[in-house]
């Protein structure tokens, strides 16, 4: 019977799923350095291997490298866009990152964006919205990542890019233009935030004011992740593939602490994994990024805790690992005797 069963699931394990891994290592979203070393820190702590084993053979994976981009000084910034720090270079780094994502599924399935700090999840997803112009977009934060130039205190670039991908607030960003850079937008009911505990006062008008679901840590509470989860795949157009985009500091700062804006009473690593495999089950998921880990915060037990919370994480989003030890529901008539 053993033999018949291992038969089938290998014989369903007979097409890999192309996995294409790109770095970026940019931190110029934020101030604290540290973050653009996250890609090869990953690597080096066996990334690669760790996900070929958890798949048990179902994966093949390309590794792209770290995204080249150029750094280009301040001087220039538009005088309309002060209040971005680097915005230069977050513009050639976002640049390159959207013309390469789509290369990347030209020949992929699905790809894996490491970054570097959050301002990188404009050019991923807008460069997965050049491969498919309909998306959904699972923001899995602290924060929400949507200030204007115009709203931000901080003026970091790495608590805007959602605003640079949604149509209901291309208005804004007239003199950027977006339509060149990144002509298909992501629509605001597409769009679900999880893990929410960090808003700043204007982000929570632009949430409400567009309706944007969001599910801060308080809904997590309410009615249980598993809860959070329905009414988010409820909510996302079956007909669209998935991007998810996973700010590490989303998980509580006990579990993650080495990244660069910790907040505490953050998701448990089982409320994260139990989000990542309930997306990653539809087998829509065709774009994950991984951003803000940030080896160079913290005691080395800090850092090996936020090391061990992403691989759980990568681990179920694109090695295939399920906790339920298959990757499939278990079919009951595969257990019958025969
Ligand atoms: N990706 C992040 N960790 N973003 C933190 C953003 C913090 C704050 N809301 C800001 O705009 O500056
Ligand atoms: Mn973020
Ligand atoms: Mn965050």
């Amino acid at each position: 019977m053993l033999k018949t069963i291992f038969r089938q699931f290998s014989s369903s394990a007979g097409t890999k799923t192309k996995l294409g891994i790109l770095g970026v290592p940019f931190s110029k979203g934020q101030s604290k350095g540290g973050v653009e070393q996250a890609p090869d820190f990953l690597r080096q702590n066996g990334l690669v291997s760790m996900l070929l084993e958890s798949s048990r053979g179902n994966l093949s994976i390309t590794d792209y490298g770290n995204l080249s981009y150029e750094l280009i000084d301040d001087q220039n910034t538009p005088p309309h866009y002060k209040n971005m720090k680097n915005y230069n270079t977050f513009m050639s780094c976002n640049k390159s990152l959207i013309a390469k994502i789509p290369e990347i599924l030209k020949q992929q399935d699905q790809f894996l964006c490491l970054g570097g700090d959050h301002a990188i999840g404009f050019g991923s997803v807008a460069g997965h919205l050049m491969h498919s112009p309909n998306l959904s977009l699972v923001w899995v934060d602290a924060h929400a990542d949507i200030n204007l130039h115009s709203t931000s205190n901080s003026g970091n670039i790495h608590g805007m890019p959602v605003s640079f991908l949604l149509e209901e607030l291309r208005d804004f960003w007239k003199h950027a233009h977006l339509d060149d850079i990144s002509p298909n937008c992501l629509r605001a009911d597409q769009l679900v935030y999880i893990g929410l505990r960090d808003i700043d006062p204007y982000e929570a008008y632009i949430l409400n004011k567009l309706g944007i679901r969001a599910y801060a840590m308080d809904s997590i509470d309410k009615f249980g992740i598993s809860k959070i989860m329905e009414m988010t795949l409820d909510a996302l157009d079956v007909k669209n593939k998935i991007h998810i985009s996973f700010d590490i500091d989303a998980l509580d700062s006990r579990i993650a602490p080495s990244t660069g804006t910790a907040v505490y009473g953050g998701m448990s690593l089982r409320e994260g994994i139990y989000v990542v495999e309930t997306l990653c089950d539809t087998k829509r998921v065709q774009g994950f990024d991984l951003v803000e880990v940030n080896p160079s915060l913290g005691t080395q037990a800090d850092v090996n805790n936020t090391l061990s919370a992403s691989m759980e994480i990568l681990k179920i989003a694109c090695g295939g690992y399920r906790r339920r030890g298959t990757y499939e529901q278990v079919d009951g008539s595969l257990l019958k005797n025969e």
